[in-house]
């Protein structure tokens, strides 16, 4: 690994034990991510991008099983770790933003209550500290009022507010690597580009790398500097943006390419 590389995904196969016996749903991925990179992931639905998310982030379902591969953080194999070097990873070191907002709040709980709690898990901050960061932060992803949102209930916040909260938690911890499994499907386009140019601006300036995950190549082509294209479990076509778009090469690239609605946003 050279010393840009914060995340290495070596030959990861993925499979699922059914009732009818074990499926490969992830075949021999590999792939890395450097500081400050942005690398998209598409597919089709059913391919593998969410599968290949959780088993970065250690948060695969039991049924699901690694068979073979490394996944490596700086010079940690995250496969070898327990469940609670795993849980201290995560938040800190990698960070995630999944697509519905909703369900990763407790309702009964106020949003600065789930910042705080965040930061004191992984921090020495004060109370008085960790305050202070969380509203700089819920600022950064252009909330208004966010001195008045701590202390406001996930009900109370539309979804787009929502997935800024979610974004300026995982950013406020500056982690290594952020996972955004189609951060901004729940969003209009409007606030879907705002968003993502809030996300991608503070990515940049805290060099974080992330994985982009979407079906949308729209977001891709504006946000990643490279992608990769999935299909039944594989990387089938890895290459910049200007590239995949320009001169595909692999049929299914091809067939997703020509499927999308409209132009390239960038
Ligand atoms: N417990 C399971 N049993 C059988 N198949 C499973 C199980 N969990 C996931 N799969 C299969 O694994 C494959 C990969 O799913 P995954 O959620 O990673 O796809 P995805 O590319 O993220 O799709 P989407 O874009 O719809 O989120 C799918 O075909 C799914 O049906």
């Amino acid at each position: 690994m050279d010393n840009h590389t914060v995340l290495s995904v070596d030959h990861l196969h993925i499979s699922v034990s059914t009732p009818q016996g074990m499926k490969r749903i992830v075949n021999d991925v590999s792939f890395q991510l450097k500081k400050g990179e942005v690398l998209g992931l598409v597919g089709a639905s059913g391919s593998g991008k969410t599968m290949t998310c959780l088993a970065v982030m250690g948060l695969l379902q039991e049924s699901a099983i690694i068979e073979q591969g490394t996944i490596h953080l700086g010079s940690k194999n995250l496969l070898q770790l327990n469940a609670n070097q795993m849980r201290s990873m995560r938040g800190k070191d990698l960070a995630v933003i999944m697509q519905n907002p909703m369900s990763a709040f407790n309702p009964t709980i106020t949003i600065g209550k789930h910042f705080m709690e965040t930061l004191r898990t992984h921090t020495s901050f004060s109370r008085k500290e960790a305050h202070e960061l969380a509203v700089t932060y819920l600022a950064k992803t252009g909330l208004p009022h966010p001195a008045k949102l701590m202390d406001q209930y996930p009900f109370q916040l539309s979804g787009g507010m929502l997935q800024r909260v979610m974004i300026a938690i995982a950013m406020s911890m500056q982690p290594a690597v952020l996972i955004a499994d189609e951060p901004t499907t729940a969003l209009d386009s409007v606030h879907q580009v705002q968003l993502l140019e809030q996300m991608y601006e503070l990515c940049q300036e805290q060099e974080t790398a992330m994985l982009l995950v979407s079906h949308d190549l729209g977001v891709i082509a504006y946000m990643a500097d490279e992608v990769m294209v999935m299909n039944h479990g594989s990387i089938v076509e890895k290459a910049s943006v200007a590239k995949l778009f320009d001169q595909p090469e692999h049929p299914y690239t091809c067939m997703l390419l020509q499927a999308r609605p409209g132009t390239r946003l960038s």
